[in-house]
């Protein structure tokens, strides 16, 4: 009997081991210590999954398809993106990106760290009920950014960010800000300037240091196609791996 893909992504029977046929995924389930009757009877929660890179790298592309696809699947699955731009705190960024409005560094900061809060419970929640969040920009995409400007270190900018739900996997496209910059003009909103961005990647480099974080770089020049496979993979081992271990603590 066939049924729509909405209809299937609704029922979470055992998916995981369902569709992680692939040694690689097999192997994260048994290194995470779940054996494959328990994972093939029970359903846990979602994971999260966060794509990063400069402007431009293709996150907004990639997050829409690896949803769809993961639905397509019968993986539960929604979209977010940082910043939020329709909360208040939202629209006080939106203004500040397009350069309506100008705020004090360390402030706009503590916004865009504010903006991934409000929506905590609404993440954490959603993890609960066995959605994985396929996540465009989250804390990385704060601390790069701001510690880009002159006297923020990457220890002070981290701060507000601790114990946010820490991703289960984090992306980053990568793509020199030369060649992200030919992709689509950039327009009239903050931070769109190659020279600018080619800083914020030096710091989303300092980032990938932290091996506490499942870190897969992937190289954003491939094809849309290609780059699609590579982190859908990623990512259903990802939830395979996520599905019975708590939610961890950003940076804890
Ligand atoms: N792999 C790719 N190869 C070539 N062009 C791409 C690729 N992926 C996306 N693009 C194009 O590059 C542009 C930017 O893509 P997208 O909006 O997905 O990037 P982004 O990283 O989300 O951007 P931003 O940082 O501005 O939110 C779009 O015109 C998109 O069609
Ligand atoms: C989450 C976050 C983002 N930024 C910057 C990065 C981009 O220049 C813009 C957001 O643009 P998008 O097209 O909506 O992705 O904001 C930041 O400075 N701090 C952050 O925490």
């Amino acid at each position: 009997m066939s049924m729509c893909f909405k209809e299937r992504a609704g029922i979470r029977w055992g998916h995981s081991l369902y569709f992680a046929s692939s040694h690689i995924k097999q192997q994260a389930v048994h290194q995470a210590g779940i054996s494959s009757t328990r994972s093939k009877m029970s359903h846990g929660r979602g994971a999260l999954i966060v794509l990063e890179g400069v402007d431009k790298a293709g996150k907004t592309t990639q997050c829409k398809k690896l949803v769809n696809a993961l639905i397509e699947s019968g993986r539960p699955a929604e979209i977010m993106r940082f910043p939020d731009r329709t909360t208040q705190i939202g629209q006080l960024i939106n203004a500040y990106l397009e350069k309506k409005s100008n705020l004090e560094d360390h402030v706009v900061h503590l916004l865009f760290s504010a903006n991934r809060w409000e929506l905590e419970p609404l993440m954490r929640k959603k993890l609960e009920q066995g959605i994985s969040l396929v996540v465009d920009r989250y804390a990385f995409s704060g601390v790069a950014f701001t510690s880009a400007k002159p006297g923020f270190s990457l220890e002070w900018c981290m701060k507000p960010d601790v114990g946010l739900p820490k991703p289960d996997l984090v992306l980053f496209l990568q793509l020199h800000p030369l060649d992200a910059a030919q992709r689509g003009q950039y327009g009239s909103e903050r931070y769109e300037s190659s020279d600018f961005q080619k800083v914020v990647l030096q710091r989303f480099e300092q980032l990938m240091k932290d091996k506490s974080l499942n870190w897969q770089v992937i190289n954003a020049a491939k094809s849309i196609e290609d780059l699609h496979a590579e982190i859908k993979s990623h990512s259903e081992t990802a939830i395979t791996v996520a599905e019975f271990q708590p939610i961890g603590k950003l940076w804890k």
